[in-house]
């Protein structure tokens, strides 16, 4: 295979919201072959709101100006139909972001409202095949509001973002064990992505001193692990937003970039990642909510990790991130009900 993708039809990726600052952090590494591989050529399409236009022709001219050989066009639009057209990946960042002092329940009306129109417009123009990951917040709702939307596309087809969550708790592991993050795998975050999220490292590994071994063992910490670490990865997107007056940008777009990776090229043996799906009920969890679930993939096929042990105290914690999304669930139903 060529190294410029000779042999192969280029793949038409759409970016919405693509003017804001995820899509600034993501853009070269989806052009540069980081995500789909470097024999893969694709076609971007960059989706904003009409006044965005002018960003958006700025952001073209960077990506031309980074001379990519991968990239065979890139197309600034604000209209949905357009945008949307035939794409073989489709990734949903545009919304707005909760800026400090706003609760996340102000984003909820006026967010999911987007996600109605953009699900009206992948039900008649993307092809049915479409990778669907949905990141603008609330990321987990906005996806179930989409899918409502396009019946028929795939329930498989769609996906939310938690991989940030994923990524966080392995971070945090990692630093309080002083290992690099490579070394540590198989943390869930099971349910939203949001601060009631449950960041499960029960089953989680860590290789320390070329031995590989569970990560309760290797801290020597429970209180740790089942508090702090809980709550600190429960609260970083927060945190972050204190910090920066901005919510977190180069860390999300890393974590898209993982997310679809895995999901096009699978996951390694005996390892999984967190991503939100539409739940088939696993895990007692209501059928047809999105929810975040560990999962491996083969042949881009994603399935979800079965017969993991639930306690009392894990249980708890997937149950009441349950309850938040049913009531996040409603309060969409009722706000794109007209
Ligand atoms: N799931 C996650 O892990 C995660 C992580 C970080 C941020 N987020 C969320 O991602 C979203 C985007 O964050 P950001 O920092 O890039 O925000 P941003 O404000 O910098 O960019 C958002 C962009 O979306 C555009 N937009 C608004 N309505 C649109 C529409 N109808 N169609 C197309 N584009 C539209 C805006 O004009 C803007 O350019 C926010 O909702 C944020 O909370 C999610
Ligand atoms: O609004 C928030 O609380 C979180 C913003 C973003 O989703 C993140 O996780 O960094």
């Amino acid at each position: 295979m060529s190294s410029t993708g000779e042999g192969k039809s280029p793949i038409r990726i759409l970016i919405t919201g693509a003017a804001g600052q995820i899509a600034y952090s993501l853009l070269y590494q989806i052009c540069s072959g980081d995500v789909f591989g470097q024999d893969q050529e694709v076609i971007v399409n960059l989706l904003d709101i009409t006044p965005m236009l002018g960003v958006l022709q700025g952001v073209v001219m960077e990506i031309e100006d980074c001379a990519l050989p991968l990239v065979k066009g890139v197309f600034p639009m604000d209209k949905e139909d357009e945008a949307f057209k035939d794409v073989d990946v489709a990734i949903f960042v545009g919304a707005m972001p909760r800026k400090e002092g706003m609760e996340r329940k102000d984003l909820l009306s006026a967010n999911v409202k987007i996600f109605k129109s953009q699900g009206i417009a992948i039900e008649k123009f993307a092809k049915k095949t479409c990778k669907i990951l949905v990141v603008g917040n609330p990321a987990n709702t906005n996806c179930f509001i989409l899918a409502q939307n396009a019946p028929s596309i795939p329930r498989e087809n769609f996906t939310c973002l938690t991989r940030l969550d994923h990524n966080r708790a392995i971070g945090q592991i990692a630093s309080k064990l002083k290992i690099s993050p490579k070394l540590v795998k198989n943390v869930i975050i099971w349910g939203n992505h949001s601060s009631t999220q449950f960041p499960d490292a029960r089953f989680a590994t860590v290789k320390a001193n070329d031995k590989e071994m569970p990560a309760y063992d290797a801290l020597k910490d429970d209180n740790w692990l089942k508090n702090d670490f809980v709550s600190i990865v429960q609260k970083r997107g927060a945190a972050v937003i204190a910090a920066r007056k901005l919510s977190s940008a180069m860390s999300a777009a890393k974590a898209i970039c993982d997310h679809m990776r895995d999901w096009w090229f699978g996951t390694k043996d005996h390892e999984w990642v967190s991503m939100g799906l539409i739940s088939d009920g696993s895990y007692g969890i209501e059928k047809g909510l999105v929810y975040s679930y560990p999962v491996q993939i083969k042949g881009g096929k994603i399935s979800i990790v079965q017969d993991l042990k639930t306690d009392d105290w894990s249980r708890d914690l997937m149950d009441k991130t349950q309850k938040e999304l049913v009531e996040e669930k409603n309060d969409a139903l009722k706000a794109t009900s007209n």
